[in-house]
This record gives structure tokens, sequence and C-alpha cells, in this order.
């Protein structure tokens, strides 16, 4: 950490123990308000700057009291006479995350006269959300509905910074605070670190409590000694504004040791939601969905929702996906009388089943052919945008884009995950391999037996994959 960091990150953490912000039940042993639970600490590949363990903590351990005092609301904020009375004359509806958006720019403005300033000098100087993404980014993405989400977010971004304009103006804001630059960090701020509060839907930035990094629900909770426990009471959030106590409360999830990275949970989201509120995507995300497109008639002859049709991770399709392709892939006349065994989940029929997976090794390989690259290229990608001269920088963002490229390469890889199961399926134990080299789907077998026997099989189910075959 550079000097001046170090100086900033001290004077901060000090100006929080005054707000009687702390880690402690007992009185602060130094000027910090961290030290005795907590430290600030740099965790390079999960988060970077987050909050370790400065002990030993036990899981449910209170390991942080951030005071309402100290919170940064909509309310707070309006305490500027000026900043409310402009926002009572040229706000007509009540936009809450949008004003917390111009009343949070209104407070950077104020530079060093702020009250927040030491807070202020904490926040990223900039993020990775969708919102925050370039053309050329947002194209990199490949996946239909992820580009889809990065344009409306941009799109809403812009025409929330249109809206306000006319309020940041009548509050003289300086030009640099008016562009949509700004409005874009601010909006990420907000984003990507406002903690819920029951009595603002535009939610509180909470200085120390948003130093804590992500963890997905359901990591932890299985690791956990309490192996007792149901896993549906755990909470989903290890952090909350407790009404009786005035403050924001931390507990621990599970047993930290010292110097150990100590997680929050936001809440459940899949790499996409994370991508777009937060800027980040988890390797190994347990909540991580990906759709593939199905004919509409799937949807209009099952009555799960279209969510609810998806791929997990694990390359697993979702018991709604599976039900709803085994119910349209049984000929019409037969779906009355199969019905009930669909909706309690069970196989109907070998046939059926391999008929199922057959549909979906064809999905999914045409979906990985419509990608312009493949996992190879986009890995060759990541370490060129490394050592990329300024001229390509200028076209994508170093981080961002890789994390870009990280999520397609993600989808890719549950697609295949998807082959090998189905596959698996329709063909059994057979000793393959699948070549993700080149712009197809190639399936390398050992024996020109076994494959004459594959492609009887394939036959005989009326299936027809769709595979390049070579032995
Ligand atoms: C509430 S802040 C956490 C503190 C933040 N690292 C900081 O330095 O201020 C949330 C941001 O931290 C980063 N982050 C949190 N958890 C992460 C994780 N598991 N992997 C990568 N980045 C993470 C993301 O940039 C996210 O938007």
């Amino acid at each position: 950490m550079e000097e001046e960091e170090r100086e900033n990150l001290e004077s901060f953490l000090k100006w929080a123990s005054e707000l009687e912000i702390s880690d402690s039940n007992q009185p602060p042993e130094s000027s910090s308000c961290l030290g005795q639970s907590l430290c600030v600490s740099f965790f390079p590949d999960a988060g970077g700057r987050g909050l370790a363990a400065a002990r030993d903590l036990r899981k449910g351990e209170l390991i942080l009291r951030v005071p309402k005092s100290a919170l940064m609301t909509r309310e707070s904020l309006m305490r500027d006479e000026k900043l409310s009375v402009a926002t009572l004359r040229l706000v007509p509806r009540r936009v809450e995350v949008h004003i917390f958006t111009v009343c949070l720019l209104y407070e950077m403005n104020k530079r060093k006269s702020s009250w927040w300033y030491p807070y202020l000098m904490e926040l990223p100087r900039s993020y990775n959300t969708l919102a925050c993404s370039g053309h050329f980014e947002i194209e990199a993405l490949q996946v239909d509905d992820a580009i889809w989400a990065a344009e409306k977010a941009t799109s809403k971004a812009e025409f929330s910074w249109i809206e306000a304009i006319s309020l940041m103006k009548e509050l003289n804001l300086k030009s640099r605070t008016l562009t949509f630059r700004a409005w874009v960090w601010a909006s990420a701020t907000i984003s990507s670190r406002t903690l819920h509060i029951p009595w603002d839907d535009a939610g509180c930035l909470c200085p120390v409590g948003d130093l804590f990094n992500y963890a997905a629900p359901g990591e932890d909770a299985l690791d956990s000694e309490d192996s007792f426990l149901d896993v549906n009471l755990l909470r989903l959030t290890d952090g909350g504004y407790e009404k009786d106590v005035s403050a924001y409360c931390f507990y621990t999830r599970k047993n930290y040791q010292k110097g150990e990275q100590v997680l929050l949970s936001y809440g459940t989201y899949t790499n996409l939601e994370l991508l777009e509120h937060y800027g980040f995507l988890l390797d190994e995300n347990p909540n991580d969905k990906a759709f593939i497109p199905l004919e509409p008639e799937v949807y209009s002859s099952c009555s799960w929702p279209k969510d609810s049709l998806y791929i997990h991770q694990n390359g697993k399709p979702s018991f709604a996906l599976l039900s709803a392709l085994r119910l349209w892939l049984t000929p019409r006349n037969q779906r009355r009388s199969v019905g009930h065994l669909i909706y309690s989940g069970s196989q109907l029929s070998a046939e059926n089943e391999k008929i199922v997976m057959g549909w979906m090794v064809k999905s999914c390989k045409a979906v990985l052919m419509n990608f312009a690259t493949s996992i190879e290229d986009d890995k060759l990608l990541i370490r060129k945008i490394d050592r990329m001269e300024d001229f390509g920088r200028c076209l994508i963002n170093e981080e961002s884009g890789v994390k870009l490229l990280e999520f397609r390469m993600s989808l890719k890889k549950y697609l295949f995950l998807v082959l090998r199961r189905s596959l698996d399926i329709v063909f059994g134990n057979l000793d393959y391999a699948i070549d993700s080299t080149k712009h197809a789907v190639l399936i390398r077998i050992s024996s020109n037996q076994i494959l004459k026997d594959l492609t009887c099989l394939i036959n005989e189910s009326h299936n027809e994959l769709g595979l390049t075959y070579c032995s």
C-alpha cells in the first residue's frame, strides 16, 4: 500500500472510531475502530481490499457494529438544506435510488468540507459493473441474455442521468461531477455497496461494514460443524440493522482462523447478477444458472416459469427444465397420461430419457457453435489482454474486459459439462473425448466398433444428434 493510501486508511478508521463504529464490546485499544476482531487486509483473488480476522473467530460472534448515526442514507444527506429544498422542488415523483445518487455526488462535490470526507476518500475510484461497460466490452460478452442485460444497464444509467441533470445543475455541481462518468460511478457505488435498511428502499452506505467481500450463501453453510442445523434455517445474510441497538450488526457465519478473510453473503446471485450489481463473478458459484434457447412450445406445454428452466453450474439441467423437456418430447397424445410422473420428477422411460439427453446435446452444441470463440481462444485472449499496449486498452478496460471474458467462458464450460453428462446417459460409460479446441464440437472415440454401435443407438431412438464424429 502506498504511503498516502495508508495514511488515508488510518484517518478513516480513526474517524470511524470517533463515530463509535467498533469491532468489539470492549473500549478501543487504539485510535482505530478495528484491531480487536477484524483488520483491513488485501486478498488479490477474492475481492482485493477486505476484512481479515484479527484473531480466531467463532461462528455467530458479533464482529462489527455500525451505529445508525454513522450510516449514510438519503435521510442523513438530506439534512443539507440546499439539497433537500432543490430535491423537493425539482423531483416530482420519488425515485429513491436516483435521489441517493444525486445526494452522493453532491456530497462528493463538497470535497474536504464534507462531513463524510474520510469515508468518501476510501471509496473505489472505478467499478466494473455492467453499466460501466463500453460497446466493445458488451460485444465481448457473446451471450445473448448477458448482452441484453448489459445494454439495459447502460441505457438505464443514461436515462436516469438525463433525468437527474436539471437537479444537479440547480445544485451547482462542478462540471466534473455532472458528467455521465461521474453518474455511473455514483450509481455503481450505490449498487455494489449499499446495505438493506428497513426505513428506506434505497438502502444505506455503511462505513467499514462495506469492506466485507462476498461469499455465496451455501458455500460455508455446508462446511459448518453444526451439521445438525437445518440449512434452510440459516440466515441468507449475516448482517442486518438491529432496531433495539440502533446499529447495523455483523456476525460471523462460520469459524475463522486469524488472518483468514471474513466474508459476507450479500444475497443469492447468479454470475450475471453479480456482474450487473457488483462487477465481479465467482469461479465456483453454487447459485449460477445458464439458459439455453428453448422452442416456444416447451414453455407452452408446461406450467413452470421461464426462469426455472436453466442449467446448474455442474451441468445438470434444473428439475423444471428436465421435466419440461421430458413432457415436450413425449408424443402429444400421451402427455396427459404421464403428467403425474413428470411433476413428481420421475423418468418416463429409457427411450424418453435418451431423446431428452440427445436434445440437450444438440442444443448445447448449437449454442457452442454460435460463439465466435472457443474456451481456448478466450484463455489466450485473457493472457493477451494482460500484455496489451495502450491502444488496446482504450478499446477494452483490462480488468472488466477479463471479467466479461471469464463470464462467457464460464457459460461455455457449463455447456460442455451438459454435453458430457448427456452423452454419458445416451451412450453409457464409453471412452470418448470432447474436442473443444476447434469451432466445432467433435467427439473422439477410440474404437470404430463402438462408433458403429453408437450410431445404431442414436438411430434406434430416432435421435439425430448432429455431432461430427472422428475416430
Ligand atoms: C462491498 S464492496 C467490498 C469491499 C471492496 N473490496 C473494497 O475494496 O471496497 C463490494 C465489492 O468488492 C468486490 N468483491 C467483493 N467480493 C468479491 C469476490 N468474492 N470476488 C471478487 N470481488 C469481490 C467487488 O468489486 C464488489 O463490488
